[in-house]
């Protein structure tokens, strides 16, 4: 797993390098020579660098005095002469590069900067990376609209100037980067709000060669599950499974309004490799779901007058989800009193269980000012992972707004740290997805923009009912067994993305396509340790 660090803890990790023996200033070189190393792979011949006022700009004149002494023909542009440059680092490389073979133009009119801008064929953008806050100032606002009418290839230093590395919010306008070099570790911000719009490709330049040694001492802010992360729940399966050994999963879900998300959740636990799936579902609906799913059997549940469950059941449900490795409750459920009752029941039960969609709502209704008030919900031993999107999630901490992974960490940490459990994950869902533990907080791999799209979710919730039931004997860390979920999930949207088109996928096709998903995870994750075509040991 890859750390991401908030801005501070960035701040830390230079300090304690610092105190290592490797001072600020030899970062600064080995940051520019990064970049020079990554625009060089390019191959261009006149190269455009645009500096800043602070040390972000100085990795950018680092790299103009390597490229330019490999003969590669370089323009800098920056605001003021190198020597009214306000950081002393940045001021020092400055002055150093100017006197070298590089073309410098000072404060240049947008007219002169679309001229350098056409005979450029990369720009590096070292205008603004960490120490970036607040609404863009003049020359930055108009160079970067002048770059972006541009549109030449772009590497960021860092960060995209104009993006805020903390929250990954862009005010007024950020730099469109084609591939974006950041130093020492990636900044939450650049997955976060809108940072993946605006990062391109993302490049880290870890430049300490001991990092692994004082990456331990900062916090994380989170950590990249790569695909090797996840091997052990990609092995086959061993050969003398039987239905049982393969774990069962209990699906409560639906309504007459929504049979279809139970529909989608039971068949998708069953393509994730539970041996065994069974519906319970408000009688009313259980016979489409039937008809829907024939290898399934559907139970019907007391219901209200409106379709969905009823005051009796919360004891149906209950005495059958004993019987399960696992169960997953709210996909189709609605929110109603019959509903809750039942929300409540499975939390009180020593059952694996998942809480999706509705049942999150029903939860968030029975727990005014939200659940990390109410420790009740916590007394309990067995797992429970929580599935909410952002505006669930918000609903479940009292109305805190939650628009960006920053802000949904951030609730979600809120819930886990209340209950202070090993055994609550909350899936933050969104462009970019948190698993979110007591202690961890991983980001699986992300899916295409395919998967924002109804009855993804279900798919999703069935997955991990699949995995948990599956799994759930071997599992040491629940954050990255659910990390293995939610990247099947992801690769299920490219491999449907491919075949109908990014814009043409619908929830269903990303229900037989679970399979084929398993098949590129672990591919992917062989090829990553070297195992795959013989490539390795
Ligand atoms: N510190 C290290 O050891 C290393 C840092 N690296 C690189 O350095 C940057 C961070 O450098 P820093 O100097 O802290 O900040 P920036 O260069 O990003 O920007 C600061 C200057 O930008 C001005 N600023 C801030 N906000 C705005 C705005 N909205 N509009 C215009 N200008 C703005 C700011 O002005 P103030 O008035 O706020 O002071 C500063 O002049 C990091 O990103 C790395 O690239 C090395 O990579 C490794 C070593
Ligand atoms: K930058």
């Amino acid at each position: 797993m890859k750390p991401v660090l908030s801005t501070d803890e960035v701040v830390r990790l230079e300090d304690i390098i610092e105190k290592e023996g490797t001072s600020k200033a030899e970062l600064m070189e080995l940051a520019g020579e990064f970049v020079a190393q990554e625009v060089e792979r390019l191959k261009p011949r006149h190269v455009l660098i645009l500096t800043g006022f602070g040390n972000n700009g100085g990795d950018g004149w680092v790299a103009a005095d390597v490229l330019s002494q490999k003969g590669i023909s370089v323009d800098v542009v920056t605001p003021v002469e190198p020597d009214e440059i306000p950081a002393v680092l940045a001021r020092h490389v400055a002055r150093r590069t100017a006197a070298r073979d590089v073309s410098l133009y000072v404060g240049p009119s947008r007219d002169e900067l679309s001229a350098l801008l056409e005979k450029a064929d990369v720009v590096v953008d070292a205008i603004l990376g960490t120490g970036f806050h607040g609404s863009l100032r003049s020359p930055f606002s108009i160079w970067i609209r002048t770059v972006n009418d541009a549109s030449p290839v772009v590497v960021s230093v860092d960060v995209p100037s104009g993006l805020d590395a903390r929250t990954g919010h862009v005010e007024d306008d950020c730099i469109r980067a084609d591939r974006t070099v950041t130093m020492l570790a990636p900044k939450i911000g650049l997955y976060s709000g809108d940072g993946p719009e605006y990062v391109g490709e993302l490049v880290c330049g870890e430049l300490y060669e001991k990092m692994d040694e004082v990456i331990g001492d900062v916090e994380h802010a989170a950590e990249i599950v790569e695909p090797a992360d996840i091997v052990d729940y990609l092995q086959h399966l061993p050969a003398n499974v039987d239905k049982y050994s393969r774990g069962s999963v209990l699906v409560v879900a639906g309504s007459t309004q929504y049979p279809g998300a139970a529909i989608m959740a039971a068949k998708s636990a069953a393509r994730a490799g539970a041996g065994y799936v069974c519906v319970a579902a408000p009688e009313p609906c259980a016979n489409i779901i039937r008809l829907a799913l024939p290898s399934i059997p559907v139970v019907g549940i007391p219901y209200d007058s409106r379709g969905s469950f009823g005051a009796a059941a919360r004891s149906a449900v209950c005495d059958l989800a004993k019987k399960y490795s696992c169960v997953l409750c709210g996909p189709g459920m609605t929110v109603s009193a019959g509903g809750m009752d039942v929300a409540l029941g499975l939390l009180e039960l020593d059952v694996p269980l998942i809480l999706d969609a509705d049942a999150l709502n029903c939860l968030a209704k029975a727990s005014i000012g939200g659940i990390d008030q109410t420790p009740e919900m916590y007394r309990r031993e067995a797992p429970l992972i929580m599935t909410p999107h952002y505006r669930e999630l918000s609903r479940l901490v009292g109305g805190d707004e939650v628009s960006d992974l920053v802000s949904a960490i951030d609730a979600a940490q809120k819930i886990v740290w209340a209950a202070g459990s090993d055994n609550l994950v909350v899936v933050a869902k969104g462009p970019t997805t948190a698993v979110v533990g007591v202690e961890k907080v991983l980001l699986p791999m992300s899916g295409p923009a395919s998967l924002a799209t109804a009855g993804s979710g279900d798919v999703l919730a069935g997955i991990l009912a699949g995995s948990m039931a599956l799994w759930a004997d071997q599992v040491d860390i629940w954050e990255l067994l659910v990390s293995y979920a939610v990247a099947i999930h992801s690769y299920t949207g490219f491999a449907a993305a491919e075949e109908y088109g990014e814009k043409s996928v619908i929830a269903t096709d990303l229900i037989d396509l679970i399979g084929p998903a398993m098949h590129l995870a672990g591919d992917e994750a062989l090829r990553s340790l070297g195992l795959l075509d013989g490539e390795g040991a």
